[in-house]
């Protein structure tokens, strides 16, 4: 698709399930149970820890520097404390016993003590900065990954997963990824070796003391294993209510219009707080839920400081401790718990970034309905001059996923270079025709077929070099208006894209833009009109020249010399190929070769437009009331 990035849906004047425009269940809502009505998407086991793998695999080098490089620093920073306790067991009693011969190791202490803490801080600048950048080109590649997929992905999912969830999961997933590599990864590794050191440190000054220690580990194991299981579900709840604020947001501002003639702020406010307030409660869960963690992990490790002080009070009324060796212990024993807290935090990220995983697993686990074929063929050369390429729908019937058949089975031939007007009343199914041939979806049963191939056996990009759909909303992306033109065909030089605009009769008001054909388009789309932004449109589907056109007239009525300008560039636009044209005007109609009416679903009348208004169908009539209202 050429000409458009958006999706029909979308572009056909914000048609949504949620537009405030539309009565309720007349958009794109699914069926219940419909697994993409919910915020996260169905994922094979496993597959949060294998996309975890396979963004850190590819620098796994610079992930064990980054861990090489923060337990080097912690060695330091631990070493610290030895060298004083040696310093005080040691050189100091041995200096003042033996005088200067001490001086040695004493000097020794005190560089080696300057030593660590340089190399600590040296240590933890150099880890920083590589984890910095593991995690910057993580986050630089899920994104990627997020973005390349959603664009990949069918017309049929984005029409049932709103684009608030892929910011959602573009933006706060990956956030909670970030802060997990941030620093819960630095946490963790802290928390593991200051644990082993002191257990180490406990067990060496008595084994009794150190197993109750040691032993300590079981019931605060279970509780963290406890906190895991409840926290996980909250997260995961917390990133479904946050994603549900920015859905409500995202969607609000895409239909700000509607919003604002319906006078609907009132009532979005309401939602809003709502989902906020939902939010905000949800979040507030997880903080108790972490104070209730901390409260129950700080009471066992009391517990167990009671039992260890009151065992070795014991132990040393009965002389088989020494009185020291306890205090050290208790102290020890205290130092031991500290950490656990810092686990917590630890597990908080570890616990958010779990959730978001799981949830850009299921998205990136979505597979596009219309998938491209493992052996794409190439459409058969054109003559040079040959008008398009033939269409043909050979059996196909065609229904939503979310709802019933709309295109009862049907046979059509569109034979090269054919205009054809499709009309009929709204909900005929029109649109759905036009998107079958544009492959926005595949037909449920039978085949279309572009001169003879098969639209499912063509790579993507052969057909959207062989189809293109100019959709009613003629969508401009950001850029200037040659690149907006330039999108037919990238390739395109200034010249071609100027000769295009002329050819379609828009040169004349690019150039009256405050700065021709490189104006915004963005920054001044207000002065684009609706007219001109159909021209441009037609000029890039001009310069992209497929063989097959599809156009989705609009159907809001513009000027007299808007329409005139328009109908003109169409002429331009469908000669020499293949045309296949929604029409909403009689004008159009008339200059098509063939007219196909349909209703339900169903083409009910197919002739040239004179054989059918000399008849009396409904095409006859539909003509007889458009005569009278242009009259
Ligand atoms: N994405 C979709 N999912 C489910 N049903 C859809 C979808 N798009 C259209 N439909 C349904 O298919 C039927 C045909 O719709 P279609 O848009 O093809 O009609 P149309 O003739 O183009 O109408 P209009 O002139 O109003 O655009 C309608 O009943 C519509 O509700």
């Amino acid at each position: 698709m050429t000409t458009t990035a958006s999706h029909p849906e979308q572009e056909k004047s914000g048609k949504r399930a949620d537009d405030p425009e539309l009565p309720a269940g007349q958009g794109q809502k699914a069926g219940p149970g419909d697994p993409f009505d919910q915020d996260v998407l169905p994922a094979p086991k496993g597959a949060p820890r294998r996309l975890l793998a396979s963004l850190l695999g590819p620098r796994k080098a610079r992930v064990w520097l980054t861990a090489v490089l923060i337990l080097l620093q912690q060695a330091a920073v631990q070493a610290g404390p030895l060298l004083v306790a040696y310093a005080i067991d040691h050189a100091v009693p041995g200096f003042r016993r033996d005088g200067w011969s001490w001086t040695g190791p004493l000097a020794a202490v005190a560089a080696g003590y300057a030593v660590c803490a340089l190399a600590g801080g040296v240590l933890q600048l150099l880890f920083v900065r590589s984890a910095a950048r593991v995690n910057q080109d993580v986050l630089v590649d899920l994104r990627g990954r997020i973005f390349r997929h959603a664009q990949a992905l069918s017309v049929d999912f984005h029409d049932r997963y709103t684009s608030g969830r892929l910011i959602s999961r573009s933006t706060n997933d990956v956030e909670a990824l970030r802060e997990l590599l941030n620093e819960g990864l630095q946490e963790l590794i802290v928390v593991a070796l200051s644990t082993v050191y002191i257990a180490a440190m406990l067990l060496w000054l008595d084994l009794g003391l150190g197993g109750a220690a040691l032993l300590s580990f079981v019931p605060l194991f279970a509780w963290v294993r406890f906190f895991q299981r409840r926290s996980h579900r909250l997260y995961k709840k917390r990133s479904t209510a946050i994603a549900a604020v920015i859905v409500k947001f995202v969607e609000t501002m895409n239909g700000i219009r509607p919003v604002q003639a319906f006078r609907r702020e009132p009532a979005n406010d309401g939602d809003f707080h709502r989902l906020n307030r939902h939010h905000e409660r949800i979040n507030g869960d997880s903080i108790l839920e972490m104070a209730r963690y901390v409260v129950g992990s700080r009471l066992t490790a009391n517990f167990f400081v009671a039992a260890v002080v009151v065992w070795g009070a014991y132990r040393v009324a009965e002389g088989e401790l020494a009185l020291g060796v306890l205090a050290a212990a208790v102290l020890y024993l205290r130092r031991l718990y500290d950490p656990i807290d810092r686990l917590a935090m630890f597990l908080n990220s570890y616990q958010s970034a779990a959730a978001s995983l799981e949830k850009i697993s299921g998205l990136l686990a979505q597979a596009p309905s219309v998938p491209e074929p493992a052996e794409p063929k190439t459409l058969p050369e054109r003559a040079a001059g040959a008008p398009g390429r033939e269409v043909v729908f050979d059996g196909v019937s065609f229904g939503y996923r979310t709802g019933g058949e709309v295109l009862p089975r049907f046979d059509l031939t569109f034979p090269a270079g054919q205009t054809v007007a499709v009309v009929g009343a709204t909900g005929a199914g029109k649109s759905t025709l036009a998107k079958l041939l544009a492959r926005f979806y595949d037909p449920t049963v039978g085949e279309v077929r572009l001169d003879g191939v098969d639209l499912r056996e063509l790579a993507t990009a052969e057909l959207r070099r062989g189809v293109v759909m100019v959709t009613q909303e003629a969508f401009l992306f950001s850029g200037t208006v040659a690149e907006n033109i330039a999108i037919g065909r990238p390739d395109a030089g200034r010249e071609e894209i100027e000769q295009a605009a002329k050819a379609i009769g828009a040169h004349d008001f690019i150039t009256r833009l405050p700065e021709g054909y490189d104006t915004d388009v963005r920054k001044r789309g207000g002065r684009i009109s609706a007219g001109q932004r159909q021209l441009v449109a037609f000029a890039r589907a001009l310069l992209a020249d497929p063989a097959v056109l599809i156009l989705d007239e609009a159907t809001s009525s513009l000027d007299i010399p808007g329409e005139r300008a328009v109908q003109a560039a169409m002429h331009t636009v469908l000669r020499g190929r293949t045309a296949v044209v929604i029409a909403h005007r009689l004008s159009t109609v008339e200059i098509a070769d063939r007219v196909l009416v349909m209703a339900e679903g169903k083409v009910v009348e197919d002739g040239s437009p004179e054989e059918l208004i000399a008849g009396r169908g409904r095409f006859a009539e539909l003509h007889q009331a458009w005569r009278e209202s242009v009259v």
